[in-house]
C-alpha cells in the first residue's frame, strides 16, 4: 500500500511470520557510482537491473528484461502519463498498458486531502468483472502519523500482501468487504508530498520483486504529472474564483450603474434617450460637457445598456498617459519594439476584445495613435508596436473630451477623417446650472453614497432651507464639485453647518435682485410660496430674515433649551457667529443670559 503502515506496525511486523508477507525494501541498490545523468537516464540505467514481468498471463512466465526493453517500457508509460492533463484518463490508459506487464484488477491514484483530512482517489480505472472498488473517499486514524510513515521511506514501492497490517489497506478491505494484495508508489516531487499510486489484486499469488520494479519505474513522471495536475487545478480554482468576483463586481457595478444615472427623467431625459436607442448598435459616440457633468457615467451606462455589457469596459485617459505611452498603452508592443520594451506589451485593446473602450480626453491622442485608432476603427483590427503581426479586434469606441474637437480639426491637431469616424453618434450632457431640477435627487443619491463610504450609521438630511442654497449656486465643478461639497457637509457635521457656508454664496449666488423683500413667513413656512423669479431673494437676505423669525419665535433666545439654536439645530456659537455675520444684533432683548452655554 502506498501510504503503508505505522511505525508501531512496522515494530510488530519484524516479529511476526506475516512480516514475509509484507515486504518493502530499497528497490535499486546503491551503485558506487552513478554517470552524471540525466533523471530519465538514472532511471532506467537503475532499473536495468531488475527483472520485470514481460506477461501477465502465468507467474512463471518472467523474462528479464533488457535494456532495450525497459526503456521501452518506461517510454510507453512515459508516454501515456504525460499526454493528458485529466489523471483519470491518465489511469485509464496506464491501467490498459499495465495489464500487459503486470496482473492488476484496479488501479487508483490518491492523495491526502489535507483540509478535509481524508483520502482522496483522484484517477481510477478498474476490471470490468471488479464489483467492490476502492471507494473515493476514505478516512482513517491517525492519517497524518500513518502518511509520514509512509513518505520517510518514499524511496520504496510497498507491497502488501496482507492487508490487516496496514491501516489504509485495512480500511480499504473493510469497504471493498474483501482481502486484497496491494501494491503501491508513493509520489514525491521536489520534496513534496504529492500522493501516491495503489493497484490491487484479487487473486491469491502476492506481488513480487519484478512488480515493484514496473512499479517503480511509473513514480517519476507520475509525481511530475500529479504535481502539475495540481497546480493545474489550483490555477483553474482561483481563476474560478476570480470569475466568480469579477461576475458579482460586475453585477454590483451594473446595479449601481443602473440607479447612478440621476436625472434620467429629469434634465438627462433627452441624453438617455439617446444612449437608450444606441447603446445596442457598435456606432462610436463622442460625449461633450464640461468637466465633471458625468461623462463617464454615461459611457458607463452605453456599455451597461449594450450587448457587450459581460465583456470589459475599459476606461483610459489620453490625457494621463504620457505621449511617449500612450500608443503601446493602446496598442501593446512587441519585445524589443523600442528602448525598455523588455517583454511583449498587451495593450488595452486586445485586453478588451469584444468590449466597450472609453477614451477619455481624447483631443490629447498624438498624430501617430490617431492614425492607429482610424485603422481600427476602419479595418477592425490593429498592429502591436513594432510588431508585424496584424490582430483582429472587436471594439466599440466610446470617447469624451472637453475640448472643441472642430476646433482642433480646423487648426490640424486632430484628423479630420478620424473625427468623421468617431463622431458617428454625438452626446451632448448638459451643465448642472441648466438642470437644476436634478438636484434634490442628485442630493439625496450622494447622500446615501457617502453615508456608504464614510460608514455612516444614519444618512442627514438636508431641509429645504439647504436645497434652496443648492439650488441658487451655480456649479461650476458641475455633479463633481456637488458631491464634494455634500461630503464636506457630512464631514463638518451635517446638523451643526449649513451648506452657505461651504459654498461661500457671496462668489456664486445668482445675482440679488436687489430690492427683494419677501415676508419672513416665506422663510418660516419653508418656501413654499415663492412662485416668481422676483420673489427670490438672496441666500444672506434669506437666511438673516429666518433666523430673525426664529428668535422672535424664541423670544429672543439664542442658546439654551427653547432657544433659536436649539431649534434650528445648530450649535449657538455658529448661531452666534452668524448673527454677527448677517448683523443681526445679538440678544437684542435676551431675558437669559446665563442660559447660553
Ligand atoms: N447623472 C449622474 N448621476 C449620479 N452621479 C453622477 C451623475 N453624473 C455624474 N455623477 C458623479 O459625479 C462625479 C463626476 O462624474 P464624471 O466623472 O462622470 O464626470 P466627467 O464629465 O467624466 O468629468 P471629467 O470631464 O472631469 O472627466 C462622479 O463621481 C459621478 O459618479
Amino acid at each position: 500500500m502506498v501510504f503503508a503502515h505505522s511505525n508501531a506496525c512496522m515494530k510488530g511486523c519484524h516479529d511476526t511470520e506475516k512480516n514475509k508477507d509484507r515486504y518493502r525494501w530499497g528497490m535499486f541498490p546503491q551503485r558506487a557510482r552513478l554517470p552524471q545523468t540525466t533523471a530519465l537516464t538514472r532511471i532506467f540505467h537503475e532499473s536495468s537491473a531488475l527483472q520485470i514481468r514481460g506477461s501477465q498471463t502465468s507467474e512463471g512466465n518472467r523474462t528479464s528484461m533488457n535494456h532495450a526493453k525497459h526503456f521501452e517500457v518506461y517510454k510507453q508509460a512515459v508516454n501515456i502519463i504525460s499526454k493528458n492533463l485529466d489523471m483519470n484518463i491518465v489511469i485509464t490508459d496506464l491501467f490498459v498498458f499495465l495489464k500487459d506487464h503486470i496482473h492488476l484488477d484496479e488501479l487508483a491514484l490518491i492523495y491526502y486531502d489535507v483540509p478535509k483530512n481524508r483520502f482522496q482517489r483522484l484517477g481510477h480505472a478498474v476490471s470490468p468483472n471488479k464489483k467492490a472498488h476502492l471507494p473515493e473517499q476514505l478516512v482513517i486514524d491517525n492519517a497524518v502519523g500513518y502518511i509520514d510513515t509512509v513518505f520517510n521511506d518514499a524511496e520504496s514501492v510497498i507491497v502488501i500482501n496482507d492487508p490487516a497490517l496496514d491501516p489504509l489497506a485495512t480500511a480499504y478491505a473493510l469497504h471493498t468487504g474483501k482481502s486484497e494484495r496491494y501494491i503501491g508508489v508513493p509520489l514525491v516531487h521536489n520534496k513534496d508530498r504529492i500522493g501516491g499510486l495503489v493497484a490491487t489484486r484479487s487473486d491469491d499469488i502476492p506481488y513480487d520483486k519484478a512488480d515493484k520494479a514496473l512499479f517503480d519505474l511509473l513514480k517519476s513522471p507520475l509525481a511530475l504529472a500529479m504535481s502539475n495536475w495540481m497546480r493545474h487545478h489550483r490555477l483553474v480554482e482561483i481563476n474560478d474564483q476570480y470569475l466568480t468576483q469579477k461576475r458579482e463586481l460586475a453585477n454590483k457595478l451594473r446595479g449601481d450603474c443602473q440607479h447612478k444615472v440621476i436625472g434620467d427623467k429629469g434634465g438627462l431625459r433627452e441624453v438617455m434617450g439617446n444612449v437608450q436607442k444606441v447603446a445596442s448598435l457598435d456606432s462610436s459616440i463622442v460625449i461633450t460637457g464640461e468637466t465633471g457633468v458625468g461623462k463617464d457615467v454615461i459611457a458607463n451606462a452605453i456599455h451597461n445598456l449594450s450587448n457587450r455589457r459581460e465583456n470589459p469596459f475599459i476606461k483610459i485617459d489620453c490625457g494621463t498617459i504620457p505621449e511617449s505611452l500612450i500608443e503601446s498603452e493602446l496598442f501593446g508592443h512587441e519585445k524589443g519594439a523600442f528602448t525598455g520594451a523588455q517583454a511583449r506589451k498587451i495593450g488595452t485593446f486586445e485586453i478588451a476584445d469584444k468590449g466597450t473602450v472609453f477614451l477619455d480626453e481624447i483631443g490629447e491622442l498624438s498624430l501617430s495613435a490617431q492614425v492607429k485608432l482610424l485603422r481600427l476603427l476602419q479595418h477592425r483590427e490593429i498592429v502591436r508596436v513594432g510588431g508585424p503581426k496584424v490582430i483582429p479586434l472587436d471594439i466599440r469606441i466610446v470617447c469624451a473630451t472637453h475640448r472643441n474637437l472642430e476646433e482642433m480639426v480646423k487648426v490640424g491637431s486632430f484628423r479630420q477623417d478620424l473625427w468623421y469616424r468617431l463622431n458617428v453618434f454625438p452626446l451632448h450632457i448638459p451643465p448642472l446650472r441648466k438642470r437644476k431640477q436634478d438636484i434634490p435627487d442628485l442630493v439625496s443619491y450622494l447622500i446615501k453614497k457617502k453615508s456608504r463610504e464614510m460608514n455612516l450609521p444614519g444618512r442627514p438630511v438636508p431641509n429645504n432651507f439647504d436645497l434652496l442654497a443648492l439650488s441658487a449656486y451655480d456649479w461650476p465643478g458641475n455633479i463633481r464639485e456637488l458631491e464634494n461639497v455634500i461630503e464636506r457637509w457630512m464631514i463638518l457635521g451635517s446638523g451643526a453647518v449649513s451648506f452657505q457656508s461651504i459654498l461661500n454664496p457671496e462668489a456664486h449666488t445668482a445675482p440679488c435682485p436687489g430690492t427683494l423683500s419677501a415676508p419672513s413667513r416665506l422663510a418660516v413656512a419653508g418656501f413654499e410660496s415663492i412662485t416668481a423669479p422676483d420673489q427670490i431673494m438672496t441666500l444672506n437676505q434669506l437666511n438673516k430674515e429666518y433666523i430673525e423669525a426664529a428668535l422672535k419665535i424664541c423670544n429672543h433666545q439664542v442658546g439654551g433649551e427653547g432657544g433659536a439654536a436649539a431649534r434650528l439645530g445648530l450649535p449657538r456659537t455658529t448661531l452666534a457667529s452668524k448673527m454677527k455675520k448677517l448683523g443681526i444684533a445679538s440678544c437684542r432683548t435676551h431675558k437669559a443670559p446665563p442660559q447660553m452655554r
